[in-house]
C-alpha cells in the first residue's frame, strides 16, 4: 500500500486479491456497483480507498468531486484503461491521448459527428429501423440482440459505407465481436486466451480497413463517410507543408475507428435495451412518449415518413433518453490516472494513483431526484444543476458520440411507439458482469401490433 493511501479511509480487504470478489459480485447484483459504494461510502465517508483486480484505488462521488475529476485542468488527470483495454484500441487511441494531443485529436474526430455532420446518415438510420421492425410483428424478440445488430450497422456504415447485409458485414460483425469481448479480459497474450483471440481479431480489422482505405486512395470508391473525411484530410501531407494538424496517420485512423466502435456500440445497445425495459415497466411515461409520437406522425402526409426536422424536435423523448441514462448509469463508474498531485474533498492525491468517480451515487441522490429510483421523465422538466447528470459524462472527455446516440435512440423509438406494444417475457433484473451495465437475461419480450 503506498504509505500516503493510510490517511485516506476504506479497507485493503484479503491479501493479494483484496476486495475483488465482493466488487464483482456486487457488481453483478441488480442494483450493480451502487451497493458496493454505498455500504462504504457508509462507513468511510465520501473518500474511501480499495484494492480491487490489482489495483489501489481512490473512490470518490458528488457534484464538487465530478467537476474536479472531468474538468480538472489539463493534464491533472488521464483516462484510466486496464492493459488489454489499452492493447486492443492502440496506442493512438483518443482514450490513451491527453492535453493537447487529446484535443487536437478530438476536434478532428467529433466534427463528422455533430449534428450538421449526422443529417446525411439519417436516411439510412430510419430505412434501417423500418426494416428492423417489420420483422417484429408478432415476434418474440431479444432486444439487446436486436439492438446491436442495429448500432453496429449503423456504425458500420457511418464510418466507411458498409451495406447492412453481405460478406463484408458479416465479417466485420464477427471481428467485432471477438474484440469487444476481450476489451476487459486478462492480459495474458497467450494462444485461447480472450485476449489472444481479441488481438488477432484487431489484425483482421485491420487488414479489412486497409483494403478500405487502399480502395479509396486509387480512387476505385470515393464515399462521403468519416473514413473519406478522415482519408481527406490525412491526402493533405505534402500540400505545401501546411495544415499538419489536420493529419492523420493510417495507424491514428485506424485505431481511432477501433475507438469509436468499442465506445459507442455496447453503450447504445445497452440505452435501447434499457429504455425498452423502463418503457414497459412504466405505462404513464410510455402513454405520454406515444402521445408525442402520434402526433408527429399524424401531422405527416400520409405515406410520408419521419424526417430529420421531426426527429430533432421530440421534447418529450429527450427527457426519456436521459431519464434512462440516469436510472441505468449505463458506465457506472468513470475512471482517470492522476497525473500530478493534487487534493480532492480534503485528501491529498497522488501521482499515479487510480480516482474513480461513482457516478451511480450521483444520478440516485435524493436531494437531487426526489424517490431516486423511480422512472420519472419529468425530472429533466427544468434545467438542474450542472454536474448532477452526467449520462455523457462532462468536460474535455465528455461523450462526443452522443449526438448520433441520440439520433439512434430517437428513430429506434418513433418506430417502436408508433407501430407495437410489447410484454416482457421474463422477470429477472440481473445485469451482465462487464463493463458496460446491460440485463443479463438480454431482455426478451413478446411484440403485438398496436
Ligand atoms: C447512449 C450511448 C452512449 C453513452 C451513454 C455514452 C457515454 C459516454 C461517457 C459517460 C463518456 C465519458 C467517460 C469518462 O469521462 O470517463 C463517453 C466518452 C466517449 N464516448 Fe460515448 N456514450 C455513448 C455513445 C457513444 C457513441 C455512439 C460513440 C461513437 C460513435 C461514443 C464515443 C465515445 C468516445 C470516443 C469517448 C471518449 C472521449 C474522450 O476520451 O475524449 N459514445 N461516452
Amino acid at each position: 500500500f503506498p504509505k500516503e493511501m493510510d490517511v485516506i479511509p476504506g479497507s485493503l480487504g484479503w491479501p493479494v486479491i483484496g476486495e475483488s470478489f465482493s466488487f464483482i459480485s456486487e457488481f453483478s447484483s441488480p442494483s450493480g456497483i451502487f451497493s458496493f459504494m454505498n455500504k462504504r461510502q457508509q462507513r468511510y465517508g465520501k473518500v474511501f480507498k480499495s484494492y480491487v483486480l490489482g489495483r489501489y484505488m481512490v473512490f470518490t462521488t458528488g457534484r464538487e468531486a465530478s467537476k474536479v475529476l472531468l474538468t480538472g485542468k489539463d493534464g491533472m488527470v488521464s483516462l484510466n484503461l486496464f492493459t488489454t483495454g489499452q492493447k486492443v484500441l492502440g496506442p493512438n487511441s483518443l482514450l490513451q491521448q491527453n492535453g493537447e494531443d487529446h484535443k487536437r485529436l478530438r476536434r478532428l474526430i467529433a466534427e463528422p459527428l455533430s449534428i450538421d455532420g449526422l443529417k446525411k446518415y439519417f436516411q439510412f438510420i430510419n430505412d434501417l429501423a423500418i426494416e428492423m421492425f417489420d420483422q417484429w410483428d408478432g415476434q418474440k424478440v431479444l432486444v439487446l440482440e436486436e439492438a446491436s445488430t442495429f448500432t453496429l450497422k449503423v456504425i458500420g456504415n457511418m464510418i466507411m459505407s458498409l451495406e447492412p447485409e453481405g460478406e463484408e458485414q458479416e465479417k466485420f460483425r464477427d471481428y467485432f465481436k471477438i474484440i469487444s469481448s476481450s476489451f476487459a479480459s486478462l492480459p495474458f497474450n497467450i494462444p485461447g486466451t480472450a485476449f489472444y483471440r481479441g488481438m488477432k481479431a484487431r489484425d483482421g480489422m485491420f487488414e479489412m480497413l486497409d483494403t478500405i482505405i487502399a480502395r479509396r486512395r486509387n480512387g476505385s470508391d470515393m464515399k462521403q463517410d468519416f473514413l473519406g473525411s478522415l482519408i481527406k484530410k490525412h491526402g493533405k501531407e505534402g500540400s505545401e507543408g501546411k495544415d499538419d494538424d489536420e493529419k492523420l496517420t493510417d495507424a491514428q485512423m485506424k485505431d481511432n475507428i477501433l475507438t469509436l466502435l468499442i465506445a459507442g456500440h455496447d453503450t447504445t445497445t445497452a440505452a435501447l435495451t434499457w429504455l425498452v425495459k423502463f418503457l414497459g415497466e412504466n405505462h404513464a411515461a410510455l402513454d405520454q412518449l406515444r402521445e408525442e409520437h402520434m402526433e408527429i406522425r399524424s401531422k405527416r402526409k400520409s405515406g410520408s415518413n419521419l424526417t430529420w426536422s421531426e426527429v430533432n424536435n421530440m421534447p418529450y423523448t429527450a427527457k426519456v433518453v436521459s431519464e434512462t441514462l440516469r436510472r441505468a448509469t449505463i458506465l457506472p463508474w468513470y475512471s482517470r490516472k492522476a497525473a500530478m498531485d493534487f487534493e480532492i474533498d480534503g485528501y491529498r492525491i497522488k501521482k499515479g494513483w487510480s480516482v474513480n468517480l461513482d457516478v451511480v451515487s450521483i444520478h440516485h441522490d435524493p436531494q437531487v431526484f426526489a424517490d431516486p429510483h423511480k422512472f420519472d421523465p419529468s425530472r429533466f422538466d427544468d434545467p438542474l444543476r450542472s454536474f448532477s447528470f452526467l449520462g455523457f459524462g462532462n468536460g474535455p472527455r465528455m461523450c462526443p458520440g452522443m449526438n448520433l446516440a441520440k439520433l439512434e435512440i430517437s428513430i429506434f423509438i418513433h418506430h417502436l411507439v408508433c407501430r407495437y406494444k410489447w410484454k416482457p417475457l421474463e422477470k429477472d433484473d440481473s445485469v451482465q458482469p462487464t463493463l458496460v451495465r446491460m440485463p443479463k437475461n438480454k431482455y426478451p419480450i413478446i411484440v403485438e401490433s398496436l
